[in-house]
């Protein structure tokens, strides 16, 4: 008699239990439902008095959002999302709009008031990272980094040694990379005497792949990424290029399900994941092992030139700090090898590579401005070529960055819940344009989400915000300090201890960028046709941007004229 001969008889025996499990099951749905019904009438209460837009299920993570269809009610993508930006406020008459979810039991908020989005920011004792949201979980796919960390002692660790690593060797170093890569870009794309680049997008975000490859691992990128044979081990060049042009995949794909999936560009996004951590591995491994052989030969160790090596260096010089004091109650400083790899896999070069392109569609557009910029170029440098010991001086070569970032926003929404019961300021104007100032009641728990595009286009709080005007972000000779005195809080970046720590890196790019391209060519626009309208170019080169992990620019050429 095996098993099996007994189901019969097991079956019996059970039946007279089965309108128990229907009753439990039941009973359990309901409560799931009732529970469900109450949370949502409460948000319902919670959110009265706002403009508010319902759905059922959550769309508005922006690699998603741009993914799927608009389904009214279910999925109603362009309630979150509309261009121009400042649409979905304008048309409300409100700078806070209210979203319920019923799927998601918490109120959810959107703000596109810049001074309500610096105190979400900067109230930390109110106001926490959504850690929780799916861009952060995912993200940290590759060992937990700063990114993704909660607010508090964890993200303090990451912060200590992460911002350890943006010294000044690091910022020279990004400037000269920066400006051999922009001579490789002319002479690959054959635009030294002169020429067009026919995809801006596609080479302003090569040119910064390949800064943050030298800078960040220490690695010299080609132009053109060589490739491997199917079988055949990828470099780390084409690894790194693999994982970065497939960013979204990888980050919500499993790697078991790249490896069962038999697709050939599926099982190569794969490897190229595997080998590429298998890579940084190596790479601080060997950063670990040289600092140790200089320790026992007893030499100091030069200030490392790569992000990658300053990171480890952190990581052994708390490790001795530990062994020293091993009874130290301290809570741990200093990053575990996981966490190295996480950390090195953000260093963010795909928000400057898309700044780039909208900075050359801008200056393309505004001639003006680019002579506004060549002017100081030279006041500044003389017949010298530009350099990095000028990088605080040439501050409208940075403004006219932070313009094109202001009017087309990169990162796009960032998301903070709240700690406990606060009211957040808001306005609503009437027909006439007259403001008036309220405060709603946020209960604890809920999600604010700054729209920072939405906010940098305020008509109330930027001047024509719509004009294209360097010189708003700038109040002085000294970029630096000017930045912080810009007309209106300037949320690109974030603000507030959880604000964008490579802002300097990246600002420092754009400077080397912007200087080395103007101080010998000018930017010109290039109609699609004969006798294209100016309107018609600029809709080519700004609105066909598309959201995607980040805002990313549609197709479109510039052309460079040598200056003479
Ligand atoms: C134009 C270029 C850039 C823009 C617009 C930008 C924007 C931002 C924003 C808005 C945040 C806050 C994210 C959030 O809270 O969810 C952020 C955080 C961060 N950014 Fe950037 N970023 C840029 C360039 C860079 C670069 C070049 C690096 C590194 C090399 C970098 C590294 C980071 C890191 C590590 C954080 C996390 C900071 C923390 O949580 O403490 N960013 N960035």
């Amino acid at each position: 008699m095996t098993w099996f001969h007994n189901i019969p008889a097991v079956f019996l025996e059970y039946q007279k239990y089965v309108p128990h499990l229907w009753g439990l099951g039941g009973g359990v749905l309901a409560y799931y439902l009732l529970s469900g019904l109450f949370s949502y009438l409460s948000i319902l209460r919670q959110v009265r008095g706002l403009p508010v837009k319902h759905s059922f299920f959550p769309s508005y993570e922006q690699g998603l959002r741009a993914r799927v269809p608009h389904i009214p009610y279910i999925l109603p993508i362009k309630d979150y999302y509309s261009r121009p930006e400042w649409d979905r406020f304008e048309k409300p008459r409100s700078d806070l709009l209210a979203y319920t979810c019923a799927t998601q039991h918490r109120a959810i908020y959107w703000t596109a008031n810049p001074y309500t989005a610096q105190h979400v920011f900067t109230k930390t004792s109110t106001f926490a990272k959504a850690e929780f949201m799916p861009r952060y979980t995912s993200s940290a796919k590759f060992g937990m980094q700063i990114i993704s960390v909660a607010d508090g002692a964890e993200h303090k660790r990451h912060k200590s040694v992460v911002r350890g690593c943006f010294g000044e060797e690091i910022f020279k170093k990004a400037w000269e990379e920066m400006d051999a890569t922009v001579d490789l870009m002319l002479e690959q794309e054959d635009m030294v005497n002169g020429g067009v680049m026919k995809d801006v997008g596609a080479s302003t975000i090569k040119v910064t792949y390949i800064v943050i490859g030298k800078v960040g691992f220490g690695h010299t990128i080609p132009w053109v990424t060589p490739r491997s044979k199917s079988g055949e081990k990828m470099s780390f060049v084409e690894s790194y290029e693999i994982i970065d042009r497939t960013v979204l995949y990888q980050f919500m794909l499993p790697g078991w399900l790249m490896r069962i999936i038999p697709t050939k560009e599926l099982r190569r996004m794969g490897q190229a994941q595997r080998e590429f951590i298998g890579y940084c591995y190596e790479m601080a491994r060997n950063k670990r092992a040289e600092l140790a052989t200089l320790k026992e030969a007893g030499e100091k160790s030069k200030p490392p030139t790569d992000l990658l090596g300053a990171m480890v260096h952190a990581q052994v010089v708390a490790e001795e700090e530990a062994r020293q004091s091993p009874e130290s109650s301290a809570p741990l400083v200093g990053l575990k090898e996981d966490e190295v790899i996480g950390n090195m896999c953000e260093a963010g070069h795909e928000t400057t590579g898309h700044t780039l392109a909208f900075t050359l569609a801008q200056l393309a557009l505004h001639p003006a401005w680019q002579d506004e910029c060549y002017k100081e170029i030279k006041e500044v440098c003389g017949d010298e070529a530009p350099s990095y010991r000028d990088v605080h001086k040439l501050a409208l070569c940075l403004a006219v960055g932070l313009e094109a970032m202001r009017l087309t926003d990169i990162v796009r929404q960032l998301f903070k819940v709240a700690k406990e019961d606060t009211m957040l300021p808001y306005t609503t104007w009437n027909e006439a344009g007259e403001v008036i100032n309220h405060e709603h009641l946020v209960k604890a728990g809920s999600l604010v989400y700054v729209d920072t595009p939405a906010s940098q286009l305020n008509p109330f709080h930027w001047t024509d915000a719509n004009t294209f005007n360097p010189r708003r972000h700038l109040s002085g000779d000294d970029a630096r300090a000017s930045l912080n005195n810009a007309q209106t809080p300037f949320v690109a970046f974030s603000m507030g201890p959880r604000q964008c720590i490579g802002r300097r890196f990246a600002e420092v790019e754009m400077i080397a960028f912007v200087a080395s391209v103007l101080s010998r060519y000018t930017i010109h626009p290039v109609p699609a046709y004969e006798g294209e309208s100016m309107q018609s170019i600029k809709a080519r080169m700004l609105d066909s941007a598309v959201e995607d992990l980040t805002m990313t620019p549609g197709l479109f050429s510039v052309r460079f004229e040598k200056r003479v």
